[in-house]
């Protein structure tokens, strides 16, 4: 298992040692120990999985505190673009992002720690997107800025008539437009 810090700090991709034999395949996908001796020391308490079609995209959400969440998501089938934006108001790398492809084949992980906002867009149908939480979920914590945001300029890569968003996620406000909890 390999862990590779990012431009951003706090942001690790983390790549699992696949054991491949005659039947397939096996991988940790979570491993305390490791995970610790390599800065991510954290305490998961849900784990999370959604189905979305090519074009799905969902983002850019967080959770405030004190529901906050840290993040270790992966890709189990299909392909996504995942993104993180650091919106952690006294960072150096306040509103920049990280996009990296996360797909079932290579099994990378990416962690994401508080104060990023994170989406991502499924590049194949049947993509099934897996991930542990560090705060249970709360509703009325959720906060959201649109995917489009011009601050942060994501270069999505599908084009705006293959998108497909939640009502919810097409009414999001820009992150100026919003009180930056964090
Ligand atoms: C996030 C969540 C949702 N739900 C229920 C509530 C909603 O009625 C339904 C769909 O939720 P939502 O549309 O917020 O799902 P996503 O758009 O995939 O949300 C996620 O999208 C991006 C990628 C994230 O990083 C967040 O983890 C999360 O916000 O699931 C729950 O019951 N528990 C939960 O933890």
């Amino acid at each position: 298992m390999n862990f590779t810090t990012t431009p951003i700090a706090g942001l690790v991709v983390i790549e699992p040692k696949i054991w491949r034999d005659n039947r397939g395949e096996f991988l940790e996908t979570y491993n305390e120990d490791l995970f610790k001796e390599n800065g991510v020391d954290q305490h998961f308490v849900q784990d999370n999985q959604s189905l979305s079609q090519r074009g799905s995209l969902r983002g850019l959400h967080a959770q405030a505190s004190p529901n906050a969440q840290g993040k270790l998501v992966r890709v189990i089938s299909g392909r996504v673009m995942d993104v993180a934006v650091d919106i952690r108001t006294n960072s150096p790398t306040f509103g920049q992002t990280f996009h990296i492809e996360l797909n079932a084949a290579d099994a990378k992980m990416l962690w994401i720690p508080v104060g990023f906002l994170h989406g991502f867009i499924a590049l194949e149908d049947h993509t099934i997107f897996a991930y542990k939480v560090t705060a249970k979920y709360d509703k009325a914590s959720e906060i959201g800025v649109r995917y489009d945001d011009p601050a942060f300029n994501i270069q999505w890569p599908l084009g705006p008539e293959e998108l497909v968003l939640s009502e919810k996620d097409l009414q999001l406000p820009l992150l100026k437009d919003i009180e930056n909890p964090f």
